[in-house]
């Protein structure tokens, strides 16, 4: 949320009439079949671009050129609109919605009555309208001024009755779009019916709506944002509409039977205050994860009619409305690679590596793709232009491949014959693949780091002692290393009678280790040491942490609702182990009091571990794009170097967060921080206080 946006650079009028020549093109992709080749980034940022040269050079203006123009005048129809269809400005941070709000006022003379502030919809706008309550015609918005006829479209929109609670003549405005589910399902109806994957939730909206002969059913969902009078529209009804502010209007249309997002976990609100106004955009931006459709803003208005009238329009754009744009959680980029990795359960599950790109705020390198029947589904090839989705801390995802850019080059993507990591059988008769050793197949490894130093610490039990054991069917994991006898052992190559006593009491011993070390060694994912103590320090108990839900997780500091959900699903999944764990008399119980736990666990641990390290008990958040010495470093890496440097790694801002790295794009977590007092400094800094743990 940047206040000046990156913009393509243009040199010469050569590089200007090409760059005019690449958005109008990209617009009418966009606009039209939704296959453009460009992400919405690189549109902006070519826009910019020509709006940039254009001001510097007013004598070379084309008049072809996208600036000032609804839909970069890429687009025509011959449907009139009775009002035109416009676009909006745009904002990119508080200052910038504060400016534009000072200005309303400037312009009106007068505070504004009250704000508006709901989603802005990632979709395409609609007019729908309807003759005494039926719906009659749906309309594009074309260039503003008339859009296409899409009224086939009629019946294939969720949200968009066809009849209203009460028989009007009006119109309704609103964003046709494709919830996650509905494009999943477009795609699959899609490629089944041997076409090829939309891009994306949006382009798949648009081409479906424009597309009048389909051999497979698509949904779509409207959400409307108001509602105008029509020819025919009796008056009274029309004078309700004129002074009814922009939140009566919504009031009044989700009475007649229409989607508002009232009924969304984003609602529409009103703000007495810009201020307040702003603080919904913020609560609004965090809760965009969360949602089952994509916004690419907020858009906040003149709630007032009177406001509305008198603030008047532009030819592009309502005066009485901006656009709070978010960083696009979505870009294309190129899929590299695809790796197969045997998860601690045996689980085979593909991931994407991609050419590093940014996307809200971070670099994406991998991305998931679920399992094989997914990448089949979706049409995925290797080399493929692919769609990367992203939005605050979800994963990252590989939406579909861009079917339009193909050069014939890409490959086919090849799913593994046998397990990568043991070279076993693979079970595919479910979705998830699975090495059938199951988690036998990860035993090397993970009863290596339980054994390791920072977990049970059992001397004596390297890498090829832990093989052989395997190997000679003794343990599958390592709890049964406590029922491992003397007998066992004792014939085993190169064990004699001393060692095998030294490593029985070193497995003995091990028994006594505290709960926290016990439960790192169970290798929970997202927990490393300190993530354990943290947990074992707050539960005290197995028993408590096996009881814990999502919400109980949560309260335990750095556990946001994502990682949180994750522990339950891992722990609930490690509980064969922990049984036999308990069965074998292993210490489930954290010494001293409960509570939050010390940077480094207990006191004295935390003396010992983390004292004289530079970060000693402080909670370090890291947001954006890292540079300088830790650019190209993974959100985790930059998690393990804080940890590393004695510090507590936390992914959300609160009070008790003690420094912020904050990189390029920090976007919402450095305002926080800023408003909280949070000591805030660059990737440079950081990276020079922790040089010693690089
Ligand atoms: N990738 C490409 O090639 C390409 C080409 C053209 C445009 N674009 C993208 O489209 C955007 C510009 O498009 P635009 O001119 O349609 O403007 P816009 O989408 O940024 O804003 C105007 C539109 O917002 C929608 N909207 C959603 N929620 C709304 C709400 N609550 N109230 C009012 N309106 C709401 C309406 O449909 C309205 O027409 C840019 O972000 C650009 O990246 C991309
Ligand atoms: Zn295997």
């Amino acid at each position: 949320m940047t206040e000046t946006p990156a913009r393509t650079e243009i040199g010469d009028q050569a590089a200007y009439a090409a760059a005019v020549q690449t958005a109008v093109a990209a617009s009418a992709a966009y606009y039209g079949e939704g296959d453009s080749p460009l992400d919405d980034d690189a549109f902006d940022r070519l826009v910019r671009g020509i709006a940039a040269y254009e001001s510097g050079h007013p004598d070379e203006v084309l008049p072809g050129s996208p600036t000032g123009k609804v839909a970069g005048g890429a687009v025509i129809g011959d449907v009139p609109h009775t009002v035109p269809m416009l676009s909006l400005d745009n904002v990119f941070s508080a200052d910038g919605l504060r400016a534009w709000a000072a200005g309303l006022v400037r312009r009106l003379g007068r505070e504004v009555a009250a704000w508006s502030v709901e989603p802005k919809l990632d979709g395409l706008a609609i007019s729908a309208r309807y003759s005494g309550g039926r719906l009659v015609q749906l309309v594009t918005r074309g260039d503003g001024a008339a859009g296409e006829d899409v009224s086939h479209g009629i019946g294939m929109i969720v949200g968009l009755p066809g009849r209203l609670a009460e028989p009007l003549t009006v119109e309704l405005r609103g964003e046709v779009l494709m919830t996650r589910a509905q494009f999943e399902a477009a795609n699959t109806a899609r490629t089944g019916a041997g076409g090829t994957a939309f891009a994306n939730p949006r382009s798949a909206a648009a081409g479906s709506l424009r597309a009048k002969d389909r051999p497979y059913q698509v949904e779509m969902t409207f959400f409307a944002y108001g509602c105008l009078p029509l020819d025919g529209t009796d008056g009274e009804t029309a004078a309700r509409l004129r002074d009814l502010p922009h939140s009566g209007i919504m009031e009044l249309v989700a009475g007649l039977g229409a989607h508002t997002t009232a009924a969304t976990p984003v609602p529409g609100i009103t703000a007495t205050t810009i201020e307040a106004a702003g603080e919904r955009v913020e609560e609004i931006a965090a809760l965009r994860a969360e949602l089952d459709f994509g916004i690419d803003g907020i858009v906040i208005k003149a709630d007032a009619a009177a406001d509305q009238a008198e603030a008047g329009i532009s030819s592009r754009a309502p005066r009485w409305a901006i656009a709070y744009k978010l960083p696009a959680a979505e870009k294309i980029t190129r899929l590299l690679a695809v790796e197969w990795n045997v998860g601690r359960t045996g689980v085979i599950a593909p991931r994407a590596v991609l050419e590093p790109v940014e996307v809200d705020g971070s670099t994406v390198t991998y991305a998931t793709l679920h399992n094989a029947a997914d990448i089949e589904r979706r049409g995925l090839r290797l080399g493929d232009h692919v769609t990367v989705y992203k939005a605050g801390d979800v994963i990252p995802r590989v939406e579909a491949p861009v079917v339009h850019l193909r050069t014939g080059q890409e490959r086919p993507i090849e799913a593994p014959s046998a397990c990568p990591r043991c070279g076993d059988e693979i079970d595919a008769s479910q979705q998830r693949w699975r090495c059938v050793r199951g988690r036998s197949c990860h035993a090397v490894a993970s009863v290596r780091y339980a054994a390791g130093r920072d977990q049970l610490d059992i001397e004596g039990l390297g890498e090829n002692r832990i093989d052989q054991l395997v190997q000679a069917g003794l343990i599958d994991d390592f709890a049964d290393l406590f029922v491992l006898t003397h007998d066992q052992i004792v014939g085993l190559d190169r064990m004699g009678e001393t060692s095998t006593a030294a490593l029985l009491a070193a497995i003995e011993g091990a028994k006594a280790k505290p709960l926290n070390k016990v439960f790192c060694a169970l290798g929970v994912r997202g927990t490393g040491r300190s993530m354990s103590r943290r947990i074992a320090r707050h539960f005290t108990t197995m028993d408590a942490i096996r009881a814990a839900d999502a919400e109980a997780f949560q309260e335990v500091e750095g556990v946001g609702p994502e990682r949180a959900a994750m522990l339950v699903a891992e722990i609930a999944e490690l509980a064969p182990l922990i049984d036999k764990l308990v069965a074998a008399g292993v210490t489930m119980t954290e010494p001293g009091p409960a509570g939050p736990a010390a940077p480094g666990g207990s006191a004295e641990e935390a003396e010992s571990e983390s004292s004289g390290l530079p970060l000693a008990g402080l909670s370090v958040v890291a947001t954006g794009s890292m540079s300088g010495p830790l650019e190209g470093l993974s959100r985790n890496q930059v998690n393990e170097l804080i940890e590393r440097a004695g510090g507590r790694a936390s992914s959300s801002v609160s009070a008790r967060t003690s420094l912020l790295v904050a990189g390029e794009k920090a976007g919402s977590k450095r305002a926080k921080a800023d408003k909280l007092g949070v000591e805030i400094v660059t990737p440079e800094e950081f990276a020079a206080r922790v040089a010693a743990h690089l």
